[in-house]
C-alpha cells in the first residue's frame, strides 16, 4: 500500500513583536487615538500590559491606564480613529526582526509552509505585510476578527491550520507573548517563544517548548526535532 502523503510541516507566527517590530507604530497611533479624549500619551513600557488582544482592547486598557475608563459606545469611534492613523501610516517605523526573512527562506526551501495567526485586525495584519512584500511568504493570514474567537482559544490556530492546508500534528506555534504559548498549549502543539517581543513577563515563565533569541536558530533542523520531541511526549 502506499503511505498517504504527509502534510507538509507548518510553522505559526504570531505577527506583533514576533515577526515585526511594531511597537513605536503602536505606540503613534495609540497615542494619537486618546490624544481625542485629552489623555496623556502612553510610553513602550505600558504597551506591554496594554496590547495582545487587538485594538479595541489596546485602546480600552490605554485609557483605562490614564484614568479615564471608556463607556463602550465610545469605542467604535475611537477604533476608527486608530485604524484609520495606523492604516495611512503602515510600514512606519516597522521592520522584520533581524534574521527573519532568511529563516522564512530557508524553511521555505526545505518545504514548510508558512503561516500568521495575529490578534490584529486582519486587515491591518495584511496591509502591513504587503506593505513589507511578505505576504507571498505565507499559505494563511488570520487575525482577531477573522472567526469568533481568537487566541488563546484553540480554534483561532487550528482555524489557521486549516487554512494553511497544514496539519495539527505537524505544526509548531512561535510567539512573543503570553496568547500564543496558551493558544498552542490549547491546542496541543509545541510553541517557540521569543524575547524580543512585548510580553509584560519573562518568557520562560510562559512555559515555552523552546526559546530563542534569534532567528538564526529558526532552522529546519530545529523545527523538525521540537516536532519530534512533542510527538514522542505526547504519546508517553
Ligand atoms: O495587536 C495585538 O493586540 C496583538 O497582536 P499579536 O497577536 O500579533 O501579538
Ligand atoms: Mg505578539
Amino acid at each position: 500500500m502506499t503511505p498517504a502523503p504527509m502534510h507538509p510541516a507548518l510553522i505559526v507566527f504570531d505577527l506583533d513583536g514576533t515577526l515585526l517590530d511594531t511597537h513605536a507604530d503602536l505606540v503613534e497611533s495609540l497615542n494619537h487615538t486618546i490624544a481625542a479624549l485629552g489623555l496623556e500619551p502612553v510610553s513602550y513600557d505600558d504597551l506591554t500590559h496594554l496590547v495582545g488582544q487587538g485594538a479595541r482592547v489596546m485602546i480600552e486598557r490605554a485609557c483605562r491606564l490614564r484614568g479615564h475608563p471608556l463607556e463602550s459606545a465610545a469605542v467604535p469611534q475611537l477604533l476608527e480613529r486608530f485604524v484609520a492613523h495606523y492604516a495611512g501610516n503602515m510600514p512606519g517605523h516597522t521592520e522584520p526582526y533581524p534574521g527573519l526573512v532568511a529563516a522564512m527562506d530557508r524553511l521555505k526551501a526545505d518545504g514548510y509552509r508558512l503561516a500568521v495567526c495575529t490578534n490584529k485586525l486582519e486587515s491591518l495584519a495584511f496591509g502591513l505585510l504587503d506593505k513589507l512584500d511578505l505576504v507571498s511568504y505565507f499559505d494563511a493570514i488570520t487575525g482577531g476578527d477573522t472567526f469568533e474567537y481568537r487566541k488563546p482559544d484553540a480554534r483561532h490556530l487550528t482555524g489557521t491550520i486549516d487554512r494553511a492546508g497544514g496539519d495539527i500534528a505537524r505544526t509548531v506555534m512561535i510567539g512573543d507573548s503570553i496568547n500564543d504559548i496558551a493558544v498552542a498549549k490549547n491546542a496541543a502543539v509545541p510553541s517557540i517563544a521569543v524575547p524580543f517581543g512585548y510580553s509584560d513577563v519573562p518568557v520562560s515563565s510562559l512555559d515555552p517548548d523552546v526559546i530563542i533569541t534569534h532567528y538564526d536558530e529558526l532552522t529546519p533542523e530545529l523545527v523538525a526535532r521540537l516536532l519530534r520531541e512533542y510527538a514522542q511526549k505526547v504519546a508517553v
